[in-house]
């Protein structure tokens, strides 16, 4: 009896942004535990860890000067600075992940969004939006991990990237959080467009060459 091969499944890339406190991690939790098809890729910070962040499992925490070496070994998909830290996507656990077929979530800010549009257009791109500015803002202070001087830069950041919501494929408003997992079903299982015809990895590898 021949053994059935598998069919390998194209793997994806989703890009998952919006405003700080707007709910992101509290979504991609809940849809990791729904859809183990979805990988979310840890990212590198230079952000100081809050107290139940894990190195390694929620960031990979490292110094400025370790950060600036990753940028130099081109070891990043993309990064940017955002309120003052650095944050980067590790680009070997992204291909690895990729072609084994997985549906790899980059959950990244605004300038990382637009680096990745560049470098992969194929790249599904989610922009979560909060129901009001002024809920945002509860939001952010509700969670209690956030100085006065990171809220006040965080709001600031926010009005610039709820601009740019239009820029993406998809808007979820996270209000009723029910509901906006079905939002995000339906965009990532229903109305993914099907795969171009480059396939996600050798964009991948594309994007390692070295600039021109
Ligand atoms: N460009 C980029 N942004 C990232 C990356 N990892 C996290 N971010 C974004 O950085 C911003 C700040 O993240 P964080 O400090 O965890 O705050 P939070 O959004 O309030 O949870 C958020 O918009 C994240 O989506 C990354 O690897 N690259
Ligand atoms: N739909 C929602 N309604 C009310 N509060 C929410 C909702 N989604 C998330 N929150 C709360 O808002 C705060 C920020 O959520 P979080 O997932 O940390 O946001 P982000 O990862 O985008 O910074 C948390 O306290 C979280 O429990």
């Amino acid at each position: 009896m021949a053994t059935l091969e598998p069919i390998a499944q194209p793997g994806k890339l989703i890009v998952f942004t919006g405003p700080s406190g707007v709910g992101k991690g509290t979504l991609l939790r809940r849809l990791l535990q729904l859809h183990p098809v979805l990988y979310l890729s840890i990212s590198a910070t230079t952000r100081q860890p809050r107290p139940h962040e894990i190195h390694g499992q929620h960031y990979y925490f490292v110094s400025r000067e370790t950060f600036e070496q990753m940028i130099e070994r081109s070891e990043l998909l993309e990064w940017a600075e955002f309120a003052g830290n650095y944050y980067g996507t590790p680009r070997d656990p992204v291909v690895e992940a990729v072609e084994q077929g997985r549906w790899v979530i980059l959950e990244i800010e605004l300038a990382g969004a637009r680096q990745i549009r560049d470098t992969f257009p194929l790249a599904q791109q989610i922009f979560v939006l909060p129901p009001s500015i002024e809920e945002l803002e509860t939001r952010i202070r509700r969670r209690a991990q956030d100085s006065e001087s990171a809220i006040a830069r965080r709001m600031a950041r926010a009005r610039v990237e709820i601009d740019a919501a239009d820029e993406f494929d998809f808007q979820i408003v996270n209000d009723d959080l029910d509901q906006a997992i079905s939002q995000l079903e339906t965009a990532l299982f229903v109305e993914m467009p099907a795969p171009a015809e480059m396939p996600i990895k050798t964009s991948l590898e594309l994007s390692a060459e070295p600039g021109d």
